[in-house]
């Protein structure tokens, strides 16, 4: 990648994470006496290549302002929104005030706080000259099954192409936003950039990430977090 093009980072850190069933935002809940969404921060500001990020805020985020955060990039908020995808459309327009250019952004779940540098470097070398952009992902490695309401199996699925989409997701600034833009006025829910790059007809590349950058969504994945950043540490 040339040393002038600009590298942003948006980070979605505005969902309550109800799955966690925890008292305050799972964002905000501590690992190492430092919260995870400081973490993923850290992580992601101390890349060489990142040159700015935007978090996505709750209106009703009350924690943010308690962070002593000192990062060595510039930092941009917005509010966030109902849904993800929200969210990060809102991060995005504030990046679009805020440049002129049209960098790459790498969308990250501010929940994703052991993403490893070896993997932000592999997809910048595999998408900086990519048309569209991609996503870094884990291939399934157990046997998938699909089950009724009650649990029941219906058919294993084959998991021949089958992948886990993680995030980073890096895409262009102009058509990631033209992208949710349009997956939002044809009313079309989705879950990940990539959903709505592909729903405008592109076709986005996927890179192997390590898995331990899990999302930390359930209670058991904090201990889980924990164990994976020790490890990290260990390995540095
Ligand atoms: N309206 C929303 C919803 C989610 N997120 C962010 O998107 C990331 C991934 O979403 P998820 O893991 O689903 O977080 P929550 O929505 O908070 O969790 P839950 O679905 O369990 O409520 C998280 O960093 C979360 O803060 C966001 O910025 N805005
Ligand atoms: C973006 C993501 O992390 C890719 O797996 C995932 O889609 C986020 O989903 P969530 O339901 O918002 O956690």
């Amino acid at each position: 990648m040339s040393s002038k093009q600009a590298v942003w980072a948006v980070v979605p850190a505005a969902g309550i994470g109800s799955r966690m069933q925890a008292d305050i935002p799972k964002q905000y809940l501590e690992i190492n006496n430092k919260p995870v969404l400081q973490l993923t921060l850290e992580r992601l500001a101390s890349h060489p290549a990142i040159d700015g990020i935007v978090i996505a805020l709750a209106e009703n985020d009350t924690w943010w302002s308690d962070l002593s955060l000192t990062l060595p990039c510039e930092l941009l908020t917005a509010t966030g929104g109902k849904d993800r995808s929200d969210s990060v459309t809102n991060a995005l327009k504030v990046l679009r005030q805020r440049l002129a250019d049209d960098p790459w952004v790498l969308v990250h779940d501010a929940a994703r706080p052991c993403l490893r540098h070896e993997d932000i470097d592999r997809m910048l070398a595999t998408l900086s000259q990519d048309p569209v952009g991609g996503i870094l992902g884990i291939p399934v490695s157990d046997t998938v099954k699909r089950v009724d309401a009650d649990n029941v199996i219906k058919e294993t699925v084959c998991r021949q192409g089958l992948w886990r989409a993680a995030t980073p997701q890096m895409f262009r600034l102009a058509m990631l936003s033209r992208a949710l833009e349009s997956a939002s006025d044809q009313s079309f829910a989705v879950t990940d950039e990539a959903s709505a790059v592909e729903l405008a007809g592109y076709q986005p590349r996927m890179v192997e990430g390590h898995s331990d950058n899990l999302k930390i969504t359930l209670p058991q994945d904090l201990a889980l977090a924990a164990l994976y950043l020790r490890q990290q540490a260990g390995e540095n």
